[in-house]
């Protein structure tokens, strides 16, 4: 379902256009309800935290399950690049089941390059939520190399605050994500900075399996090269069974 107005929709289907970027990267972000993640894409997409029209894409939304994407185009180190960020809240209460059981998202997962998971500094519940869908993620992708950012949103409402910056940052560290703490109302500025961190952390994950496929590249060239001068040798030898005197011989060769 559309919820953009046209304006935001022609724009979206202008700038997908593949020449304008170098590189694209599929990013999720997961937390539980209401913790910022509308707000945090919104708001680095170019709009304001509560500006419900602008260049979203619904693609579902029910009580329970939403799931909403939204396209975003920024310079990382020099290096242009779009980024497809979806965004997904669903139950968790039936423990890890009902994430690796939905086929949504688990070909999401899948696909996605890294993972931003928020949790508001208000609601404890929100940080647990936001550590069973690392859960999910690892146990749906199989491999420790996934780049993920750890969120603790909402740091203006001081008053409210229940999650402490030393349990989000230890919780960080356990799972090997980067630790940032947010806050959509008051430092709308330093939102970019989640986004750029986890690119970085995609182009170096996409440096490393490059590097890990040159050997076999290497490998690939020089069977190809052996192949090629051993089928002219075989030429060669079925050439000069064929004729007779050295003379004709060295005329075909
Ligand atoms: N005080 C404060 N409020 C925020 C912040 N970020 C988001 N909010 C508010 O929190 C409410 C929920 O924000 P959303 O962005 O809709 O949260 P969500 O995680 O997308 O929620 P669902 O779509 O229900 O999953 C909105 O009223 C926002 O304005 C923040 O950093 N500080």
């Amino acid at each position: 379902m559309w919820r953009g107005n046209n304006r935001s929709r022609e724009r979206l289907r202008s700038e997908s256009d593949c020449s304008v970027y170098d590189e694209e990267y599929r990013i999720m972000i997961l937390g539980a309800e209401s913790v910022g993640k509308t707000a945090i894409c919104q708001v680095f997409v170019g709009g304001k935290e509560d500006d419900d029209g602008y260049d979203r894409l619904v693609i579902q939304k029910t009580a329970k399950f939403r799931r909403a994407e939204f396209c975003a185009w920024d310079a990382v180190d020099g290096q242009t690049c779009c980024m497809r960020l979806t965004e997904i809240r669903m139950p968790l209460t039936g423990g890890s089941q009902n994430g690796t059981d939905d086929p949504v998202f688990k070909t999401l997962t899948q696909r996605a390059d890294g993972f931003l998971l928020i949790y508001s500094v208000t609601n404890i519940e929100s940080f647990w939520s936001a550590m069973e869908y690392y859960h999910l993620v690892i146990q749906i992708r199989n491999h420790s190399d996934t780049p993920l950012v750890f969120i603790a949103n909402k740091t203006d409402c001081v008053n409210g605050q229940v999650v402490t910056s030393s349990k989000g940052r230890e919780a960080a560290f356990d799972i090997c994500a980067s630790y940032y703490e947010t806050s959509v109302r008051s430092d709308p500025d330093s939102i970019k900075f989640v986004f750029h961190d986890v690119i970085r952390q995609v182009r170096s994950v996409r440096m490393h399996a490059r590097s890990q496929e040159q050997p076999c590249t290497k490998m690939r060239g020089l069977i190809h090269r052996l192949s090629w001068k051993s089928k002219k040798k075989q030429s060669k030898s079925r050439l000069r069974q064929k004729l007779n005197s050295p003379e004709e011989i060295k005329k075909e060769l």
